[in-house]
């Protein structure tokens, strides 16, 4: 984790610890139980005297607690997400290696780390874990509520659960229940780690070059054909081999493979799966209708893994929800990297909401 939790610890009382050791059993949504949960988090700013001033920040597969550093542009000193204005709350997912509770913790149990052990956990455990975070931090009102991809898939189940009051929902580049096309490609990746032995040897680098292609794989959904003409096309034509696309998977690859691990990928990519708002409720549409934030829905235009579809799904069963779409030559990843367009759109859905708040309140005062 880095040292902005030491910072922010240093400025405000309020938050002493980046990690929230959470004392009760934790109840997944399987039944399965988790003792000795614990959440890193990190906060940026001062909750305000009125507690109205959270902007809460959910992060997709392979981020971490530090927003500032993964959604600069968005999220900074001069940004619209600021700690200046704001209190900025971004927490480690359960199961990701950088911090939170993990395949490669203590099993309180055995003694030693899970592993293959760990229990399985879905996008509403995540949302859940989210919302004991918020009663730790004495959150009651959330501001403004944003995540993209998986990110975006947490917000929703946490918007739907209805237990915090969340008052801006923005929802970049998801959906309501992970396609087929997405758990192909992420059981795909999944089969990738699966054929590297070292998996199963239950050591920390343990499939280390299965997760290299997975990122491989998963890399072609995150981005799109014109992308890669646009960054590995060849500047000569006599080329048969060592082509600079074939170069740029192992980079990728590796480059993942340095700061993430096997057994973390594969179980936060079963919780992508499991992802399904009408899971034990009447229909997804109907889940959908339990959000009672102001969202805001956006979509990539050539995203391929999340389609523009999915979020056009989404604004039309959200009661109210407005809908924009932005272009990226990225693809799926233009949600981390188009922080320009995303601060337009957002900025002036915020500023919309807040005049006809302004107006609400106003109108029940001269009544
Ligand atoms: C501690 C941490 O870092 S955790 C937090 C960081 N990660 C996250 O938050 C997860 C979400 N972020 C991401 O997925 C990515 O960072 C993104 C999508 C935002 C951007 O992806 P990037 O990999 O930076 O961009 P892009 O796909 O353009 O690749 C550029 C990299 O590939 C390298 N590259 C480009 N072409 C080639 C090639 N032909 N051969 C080899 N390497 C190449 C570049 O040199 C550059 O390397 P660098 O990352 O070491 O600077
Ligand atoms: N590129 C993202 C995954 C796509 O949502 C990540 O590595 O977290």
């Amino acid at each position: 984790m880095s040292n902005n939790i030491n910072k922010v610890s240093a400025k405000s009382p309020l938050w002493d610890l980046g990690v929230h050791k959470y004392s009760k059993i934790f109840k997944l949504e399987s039944g399965k139980k988790l003792r000795n949960l614990e959440i890193a988090y990190q906060t940026y700013g001062t909750l305000n005297a009125k507690k109205d001033n959270v902007i809460w920040a959910c992060h997709a597969l392979t981020a971490n607690a530090d927003v500032l550093d993964w959604w600069k542009g968005l999220f900074g000193a001069k940004d619209l997400f600021n700690p200046e204005e704001h209190f900025i709350v971004c927490a480690n997912v359960l199961g990701s290696n950088y911090g939170t509770t993990n395949p490669l913790s203590v099993n309180p149990v055995t003694g030693q780390p899970y592993y293959l052990a760990f229990p399985e956990f879905t996008i509403r455990d995540l949302a859940a874990i989210h919302q004991i975070l918020a009663d730790h931090l004495g959150i009651k009102t959330v501001k403004t509520l944003i995540g993209g991809s998986l990110g975006g898939q947490q917000a929703l189940e946490w918007s739907i659960s209805g237990k915090t009051e969340i008052e801006n929902l923005i929802l970049v580049a998801t959906n309501a229940a992970h396609s087929p096309w997405g758990i192909a490609f992420n059981e795909s990746q999944r089969l990738a780690i699966a054929t590297d032995r070292t998996f199963f040897a239950n050591k920390p680098d343990g499939g280390y070059k299965g997760l290299k292609t997975a990122r491989s794989i998963a890399l072609l959904s995150y981005r799109t054909y014109e992308a890669y003409n646009e960054t590995q096309l060849e500047s000569v034509n006599d080329k048969v081999t060592d082509f600079r696309a074939s170069s740029y998977q192992n980079y990728q690859g590796e480059k993942l493979c340095k700061r993430f691990n096997a057994y973390s990928y594969w179980y936060l990519s079963k919780a992508m799966d499991s992802h399904n708002v009408g899971r034990g409720r009447k229909s997804i549409a109907d889940a959908l209708k339990l959000v009672k934030a102001n969202t805001l829905v956006i979509g990539i235009e050539n995203d391929v893994l999340f389609p523009i579809t999915e979020q056009q799904f989404l604004a039309k069963h959200i009661v109210d929800a407005q809908f924009a779409s932005i272009k990226c030559a990225y693809g799926h990843d233009g949600f981390l990297i188009e922080t320009d367009k995303l601060t337009n759109i957002i900025g002036n859905f915020l500023k919309e909401n807040a005049s006809k708040n302004k107006k609400v309140i106003k109108l029940q005062h001269t009544a």
